[in-house]
């Protein structure tokens, strides 16, 4: 009730915001920041971030994602998705920092309550979601991939992964960090998110981080072949299932939602965080000059 009301809510603000649909064939759909193949006969599309130059979870670009995954979900003909970045190099940069520096609170709290929202979206999802990881992929992005049933990382060296917010000095929030433990145990998530680490793919493949390591021009074949493997599953089950073991972590964020945005109004404001915030963008600059 409560998402459907938040998707109310987004959709509103997409038409707000006014963008308009390409049609193509009724096989592809895009708007500014995410593309969709869909292939309705085969019940599979492909989402790709493209939210230059580095993906960024901004406001617009999470209302355009919520928008084009609800498309999906409203049509009983899909039944997965594979989600990748249509800029090999980068997966995702993570939460946009310009939406979490310099801003009022009104600003961080709808910030908030829209990331609350696609980490809700993805992980309840009916659909099968397989994460092709072709870029780096730190903190939001991350949270982005371990929503997803499935993930295959490009084996390239350079790329990583990982919940880093320690090392920007900032914190993930205690969903982030559930679904990180869930996914790779609680000693190693505890040492990984101290240190705010960041694996290239073969440590994040012995830590569970990935499920997969391929060849960077295979991440796209091998994510068709393990959603051939998946939709050959029986939808029922595999959906109970799949609640039976999300339920409860998503509805412990969904009774404290309204808290958990306070908490963020209320630890990003702080002049402190905002220092180091400014610290780290600055950080970014000067690697490029
Ligand atoms: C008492 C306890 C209470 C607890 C309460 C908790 C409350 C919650 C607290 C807050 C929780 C927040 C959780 C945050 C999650 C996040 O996701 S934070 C974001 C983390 N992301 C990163 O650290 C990645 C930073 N970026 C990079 O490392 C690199 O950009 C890259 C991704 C490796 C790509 O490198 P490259 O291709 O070389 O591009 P760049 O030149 O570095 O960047 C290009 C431009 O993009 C800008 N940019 C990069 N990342 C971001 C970003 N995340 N957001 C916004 N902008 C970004 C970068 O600055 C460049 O900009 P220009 O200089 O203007 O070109």
């Amino acid at each position: 009730m409560a998402l459907a009301a938040a998707g109310r809510v987004l959709l509103q603000a997409g038409s707000r915001l006014g963008r308009r649909e390409v049609v193509d064939g009724a096989r592809r759909f895009a708007n500014k920041r995410v593309e969709v193949e869909a292939d309705e006969a085969a019940g599979i599309a492909v989402m790709k971030l493209k939210n230059p130059p580095v993906n960024s979870l901004s406001l617009e670009f999470l209302t355009e994602f919520l928008i084009s995954l609800e498309k999906l979900e409203n049509n009983k003909n899909f039944r997965g998705v594979i989600l990748t970045s249509e800029r090999p190099g980068v997966f995702s940069a993570g939460l946009d920092l310009m939406e979490m520096y310099g801003r009022n609170p009104a600003h961080y709290a709808e910030y908030w309550r829209a990331v609350q929202e696609l980490w809700l979206r993805l992980y309840l999802s009916n659909m099968i979601l397989v994460c092709a990881i072709n870029g780096t992929s730190p903190a939001g992005g991350c949270l982005m991939a371990l929503t997803c049933d499935h993930r295959i990382m490009a084996d390239n060296p350079k790329y990583t992964i990982g919940l880093n917010e320690s090392q920007l000095g900032i914190v993930a929030p205690f969903w982030f960090k559930d679904n990180f433990v869930n996914t790779v145990g609680y000693r190693t998530a505890e040492h990984a998110l101290q240190l705010g680490l960041l694996f290239p793919p073969a440590e994040a493949l012995k830590l569970g981080i990935v499920d997969e390591v391929v060849p960077e021009d295979q991440v796209h074949s091998k994510a068709q072949s393990v959603m051939a493997q998946w939709m050959a599953i029986p939808d029922h089950s595999r959906q109970l299932t799949k609640n039976m073991m999300r339920k409860a972590m998503a509805d412990n964020l969904i009774k404290q939602r309204e808290a958990d945005i306070q908490n963020f109004v209320s630890f990003i404001s702080r002049d402190s965080i905002q220092k180091s915030l400014h610290t780290y963008l600055e950080k970014l600059k000067q690697k490029k000059g």
